[in-house]
């Protein structure tokens, strides 16, 4: 990789890429219904470093014992999930299992122990799975041909279209496409399996063996596209379910229900009818049966943002009320607590995403956290305790146990787990500053740790994606330690249309993108370049996604920057609001007024900054003919005088076969190698290294 600037003082794994892409990486959180059993994912580079594998490891809730590890599939597992009586589930497309095409199917591993065996199978692969405490049904989500009758005749029209080839599919609806996959022919189902009287996996009725799969019943057979992209959650005595269920509505849009779906019979009733101004989602059961929380969505239009709020309703009466109402904070992930008096709800909040506790009776919202971003939140079945995943920008995500014994002082306890917090190459610190119109904008500040008065750090302005989203939760795809390591002090600010600090926020930059969004960055680098530690003359700056179009935007309306990185950027907002693969929720805020406004193709002439262009075929969210036609207009048509053989310089790092976002290991890699190299040219004025496999 290029190394820059000063001689290195310091090793950690963010000075060698690949000591970073191996750095292994947790995900997901499950715990028995007993509350003794704590499961995560661990992901590792395979022998090859192409690829992640992610095994399936136990934490001590207590944590007293080491973790230790619980499948070694050689092509992983994920979906961890336990039984009502503790048996092991869990998702893995193993070559030793039952289903010939080595689709994944769900596995088990007995409470005891024991060897894993399948459990269920499903010509398409089964996708998902969620269990209640107690009850034998467990649900499982797989995908099915929308003409076969049953699974055998999915299985026949499978390898039909398999054996001739035929790829095409018909569609009759929006939307076609989801993130890097096409959608249909086939579309996601719910199936339920029963277990054993206590709901263990040994022992099973129907005619299975021990070793045989178990049948699965399909629940929802008219399912259609109203399932796709569809959460839902199982009732703690798993009778019936409730879900999102998507329903058409013309003109290419679609609005989001939820519905209840019994699951002895598959009767399903709509609870909830979403119209023009709200939709439904995130449904939690309570765990005595008897409340629904949900978020109730206010639809976004070309004046307002969207603004969901935490809604409750009563599964027996029908009413619906809002509980922690006036709390100016999106919520996110949200668990009942085991007496359904009160609710464990994560949300955006100042640069972290803390979790809160919500009393259902008052509605009194009370922070819990205060230091980083929680996620997969868990609760023991006494509630004296929750477990979850914490992340921040300093420390990649560990597992962590939160005492509930008092909830005014709860404590939070970093748990045994297999990975250690990487040492950082700098330290993180929280800066803010006061655009024009009085809001406050704050931002994350990582600076190298040789950066002083005496020798002030050159800037990198990151600009988060979304665009509602905020800078708090670590990111190994946009990770400003390896920037860092090269002696670049990197800003990551939360400008209007960030979460975290109340709907006007987001107002403020609803439909406005190249306004208050632009300004609160630039406000955000000015205040950062005053500082003595820092560099105003050195300065770069950069995006992916919206932060990509921002970077646009900023490459169109300023000469400030030395260099331009912008990644899977949108680039015309005429080109780009009908190809994206959610054209519907983007063509709610932009009117034709706002395409035409805040295009930042429009101001390609004025570019007078080199622009690192870089874009991935298999991206569906912002397709590549975004990248495309950026490359292709800036080259022909930037204000950037051109040399006489006509070279540029202008670069265009292209993936055949990466989507939004640069997954794989060995093109994070370069990824990371380009980058650095054309800031390290552009940004320092210094050579910077090409790798060699770019040939
Ligand atoms: C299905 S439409 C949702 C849009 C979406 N996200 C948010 C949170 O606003 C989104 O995917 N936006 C992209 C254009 C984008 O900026 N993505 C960022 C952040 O998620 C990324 O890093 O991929």
């Amino acid at each position: 990789m290029c190394r820059v600037t000063q001689p290195r003082q310091q090793s950690t794994p963010f000075h060698d890429l690949d000591e970073y892409v191996a750095l292994p990486r947790l995900a997901g959180l499950t715990l028995s219904p007993d509350g003794t059993r704590l499961v995560t994912g661990v992901s590792v580079l395979d022998d090859d470093a192409t690829r992640y594998v992610t095994a399936l490891w136990e934490i001590d809730p207590g944590g007293e014992r080491p973790a230790h590890r619980l499948t070694r599939g050689a092509t992983g597992e994920s979906q961890a999930r336990f039984t009502p009586a503790g048996d092991l589930l869990f998702v893995a497309s193993r070559p030793d299992g039952s289903d010939a095409d080595d689709k994944p199917a769900l596995w088990t591993i007995p409470s005891h122990g024991g060897e894993a065996r399948v459990l269920a199978t499903h010509p398409g692969g089964v996708e998902a799975t969620q269990t209640g405490q107690t009850g034998v049904a467990v649900v499982v989500q797989a995908s099915a041909m929308p003409r076969a009758a049953g699974l055998a005749d999915e299985e026949r029209l499978r390898k039909a279209r398999k054996d001739k080839k035929v790829a095409a599919i018909l569609h009759t609806g929006y939307p076609v496409r989801h993130w890097d996959h096409d959608l249909g022919p086939a579309a996601p189902r719910l199936y339920a399996l029963t277990l054993a009287d206590g709901g263990a996996v040994a022992g099973t009725v129907s005619a299975a063996t021990a070793d045989e799969p178990l049948p699965l019943r399909d629940l929802t057979p008219d399912a259609g596209t109203h399932l796709v992209r569809a959460g839902h959650d199982v009732a703690p005595d798993s009778s019936f379910l409730v879900s999102e269920w998507r329903v058409p509505e013309g003109r290419a849009s679609l609005r989001s229900d939820l519905v209840r779906i019994d699951v002895a019979t598959g009767a399903r009733t709509t609870l909830l009818t979403a119209d023009e101004t709200v939709e439904y989602g995130s449904p939690r059961i309570s765990p005595d049966g008897g409340l629904l929380a949900y978020v109730r969505r206010e639809r976004s239009t070309a004046e307002h943002a969207p603004r969901p709020t935490l809604w409750l309703l009563d599964l027996t009466t029908g009413d619906s009320r809002p509980v922690a109402e006036g709390w100016d904070r999106w919520p996110g992930q949200t668990r009942w607590l085991p007496d359904s008096g009160g609710l464990l709800v994560v949300a955006d909040e100042d640069g972290r995403a803390p979790v809160f506790h919500v009393d259902v009776a008052s509605g009194a919202v009370t922070r819990l956290t205060d230091e980083g971003a929680y996620s997969d939140v868990v609760i023991a079945p006494d509630g004296r305790a929750a477990y979850a995943l914490r992340s921040s920008y300093g420390y990649p995500a560990e597992v962590v146990r939160l005492d509930l014994a008092d909830l005014s002082a709860v404590t939070v306890t970093a748990l045994r787990a297999p990975v250690d917090r990487p040492e950082l190459p700098g330290r993180l610190t929280e800066v803010e500053t006061t655009a024009e119109d009085g809001t406050r904008v704050r931002s994350w500040l990582a600076l190298p740790a040789g950066a002083s008065a005496e020798a002030p750090a050159p800037l990198l302005l990151w600009i988060h994606g979304g665009p509602l989203g905020s800078w708090n939760a670590w990111s190994w795809r946009w990770n400003p330690w390896l920037m860092v390591a090269q002696g670049f002090a990197v800003l990551l600010p939360d400008p209007a249309l960030s979460t975290g600090y109340g709907q006007e926020m987001i107002e403020r930059g609803w439909a406005r993108w190249g306004a208050e969004p632009y300004t609160d960055l630039m406000a955000a680098t000015d205040a950062v370049v005053a500082r003595g530690d820092i560099d105003e003359t050195r300065t770069g700056a950069m995006g992916g996604s919206f932060g990509g179009y921002m970077a646009n935007w900023v490459a169109g309306h300023t000469d400030r920057f030395k260099a331009i990185v912008t990644h899977a950027s949108l680039w015309s907002l005429e080109n780009f609001g009908p190809s994206t693969d959610a054209a519907y929720h983007w063509s709610r805020e932009m009117s034709p007024k706002m395409q035409e406004t805040y295009s930042p193709h429009r101001f390609v002439s004025q570019i007078r900054t080199p622009m690192l262009v870089v874009h991935g075929d298999k991206d569906y969210r912002v397709p590549i003919g975004e990248g495309l036609r950026l490359w292709y207009e800036v080259l022909a048509s930037s204000g950037l005088p051109q040399a006489a053989d006509g070279s540029t310089p202008h670069r265009f790092l292209y993936f055949p076969d990466e989507n939004h976002w640069v997954l794989a290991p060995q093109h994070a890699k370069v990824w990371y190698q380009v980058v650095l190299g054309f800031l390290t040219e552009h940004v320092l004025n210094q050579t910077g290294e090409l790798p060699e496999l770019l040939g």
